[in-house]
């Protein structure tokens, strides 16, 4: 078949992951099925004489619910919560004056390595309305289902930027490993490699929102000098959508790129992230490995859920490697997010075992594990690499970590320093984290249709502003600089993205 044709195909379906709009076709096959059915239900049923079937669907005859748009706020919403939730929100504990500590020479530039951060998102404004996918497409019959833009509701106040952060929240495992190289010992440090490998994922148990798609040429930053550690990300291309990130920490830096692809089976999707993640130390060690592949399921019906499964390679330049199973949950799973593998050193010795579940905690034995221990058992005589941190005491729908919910934070000052282009002033995202929903879809529907400029953007020669292709994989690198620029708040050069879209931005690029 002519390349071209692939490679345009793939790109379609990777943007149509991006927007969800795969799922939607799928409920579209669904209930058209569903609408059949019911018709001729509905036939036999006027045949019969008989008209009470259009009361078990809850809300109208299908003939009725076909030309509402989608941006028209007519649409049903279910309640679930009636009673109200009691408010215990304290301003004091969102506006902490920082407090100057001990600095580290990540620090930023106003000087507050002890910044205070937040442990609960704000009360929402507006009552939270539980919103069914179902109940959304059934207002939207006979129209092209694909045009439909999900709203708000089905999102997290999180970006898919501050979403990479995330893999960050057990950069200590980082930290350690350094040490222990530095120290001598080479099997710990890929030891505290794999339980950081693993770490990224514990944060995507319960949580069942879609991230914000950012727009063409956001960023966002994080500056956690209480984790000694420095994080920057832009998003780089839309079609296909491609994440860049970089993080500088206390004797590593640890950088990639993320574009997803994605295959639909029915009522699963499966997502297999296409890059390679590097993590370089100090002294020249350096890991590099790919993320396994995701499947989300039952999207239409039943519980949402998400298993990520397959296997990791971490591969190093040094003594150890690592390779980590991923086991796929089964139906009858007793024993679900099973992770299972070994470090070999370069003569293809076994050095130690790893064992132990992506959302809760890693072992390790040393030597191949078996004939000393019984590898199911950590009562035996492994040892703790790492354990997830308790879920914060006030969860929300959306299922943050107590990591994720200071991600989106305006700690005080940080408004300031920030370029226009940075998530935390993503105006939808904000007013979705206040809970004013209403506020929140108007704001999306506008940075949507400014969106899909975007194709067009991209093939005038935009460019991303802080990374930049290279090597033999095109991969994309830090081009550095993004600090140093906060510093001056120099942010002439970054435009204005969740403004009003002028046409002069596209002509600017060319
Ligand atoms: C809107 C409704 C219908 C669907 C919600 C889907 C949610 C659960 C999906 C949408 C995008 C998904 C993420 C896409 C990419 C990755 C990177 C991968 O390395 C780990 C899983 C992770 C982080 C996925 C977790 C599940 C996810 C957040």
């Amino acid at each position: 078949m002519n390349e071209n044709l692939v490679k345009e195909c793939e790109q379609i379906m990777l943007s149509e992951f991006s927007e969800m709009h795969g799922q939607i076709k799928l409920l579209h096959e669904e209930r058209t099925n569903l609408f059949g059915a019911l018709r001729q239900l509905e036939e036999a049923n006027l045949e019969a004489g008989a008209s009470g079937i259009h009361s078990s669907l809850g809300r109208g005859k299908y003939s009725e619910c076909s030309t509402t748009a989608s941006s028209d706020d007519k649409q049903e919403f279910e309640d679930v919560s009636e009673e109200d939730e009691p408010s215990f929100h304290d301003t004091k504990e969102y506006f902490n004056e920082p407090n100057i500590g001990s600095g580290s020479n990540l620090s930023n530039n106003s000087g507050s390595a002890d910044i205070k951060r937040r442990t609960k998102l704000p009360d929402p404004a507006e009552k939270e309305k539980a919103v069914s996918l179902w109940s959304m497409i059934k207002d939207n019959v006979g129209k092209d289902l694909t045009r439909v833009c999900l709203p708000v509701y089905f999102n997290e106040p999180i970006s898919s930027l501050q979403k990479c952060f995330e893999d960050l929240e057990y950069s200590y495992l980082l930290d350690r490993a350094y040490e222990h190289g530095k120290s001598g010992n080479g099997l710990l440090r890929a030891l505290n490699v794999a339980a950081f490998a693993v770490s990224g994922y514990a944060s995507t148990e319960g949580r069942h929102c879609k991230p914000f798609n950012p727009l063409l040429g956001e960023t966002y930053e994080a500056d956690f000098p209480e984790k000694g550690i420095r994080f920057f990300s832009e998003k780089v291309s839309h079609h296909p959508t491609v994440i860049a990130s970089h993080c500088e920490g206390k004797g590593w830096k640890f950088w990639g790129d993320t574009k997803l692809r994605s295959k639909f089976w029915g009522r699963s999707i499966q997502v297999e992230p296409v890059g390679v993640l590097t993590l370089e130390f100090d002294d020249g060690e350096v890991f590099q490995w790919s993320k396994v592949t995701s499947t989300i399921y039952n999207i239409i019906l039943g519980k949402l859920y998400c298993d990520h499964h397959g296997v990791m390679q971490i591969r190093g330049n040094r003594q150890h490697s690592c390779t980590l199973k991923f086991k796929e949950q089964s139906l009858l799973e007793r024993n679900p997010h099973q992770v299972n593998g070994f470090v070999e050193d370069v003569a293809g010795k076994k050095a130690a075992t790893v064992f132990g579940k992506w959302d809760d905690s890693l072992y390790y034995v040393t030597g191949d594990g078996v004939s000393k221990t019984k590898v199911s058992d950590p009562a035996s005589n492994a040892s703790l690499l790492w354990k997830r941190t308790k879920p914060p005491l006030n969860v929300t729908r959306y299922n943050l970590t107590s990591f994720a919910i200071t991600l989106n934070e305006l700690t005080p000052g940080l408004k300031e320093m920030l370029p226009p282009t940075d998530s935390r002033l993503r105006p939808d995202q904000r007013h979705l984290e206040n809970g004013e929903y209403e506020k929140a879809n108007l704001e999306k529907q506008r940075l949507e249709r400014r969106q899909r400029m975007s194709r067009q953007l991209q093939e005038s020669g935009w460019r991303p502003r802080w990374f930049e292709k290279q090597g033999e994989n095109e991969t994309f690198k830090y081009t550095g600089g993004y600090w140093e620029a906060r510093g001056d708040r120099s942010w002439d050069d970054c435009p204005d993205i969740f403004g009003e879209f002028r046409e002069e931005q596209l002509s600017d690029s060319a």
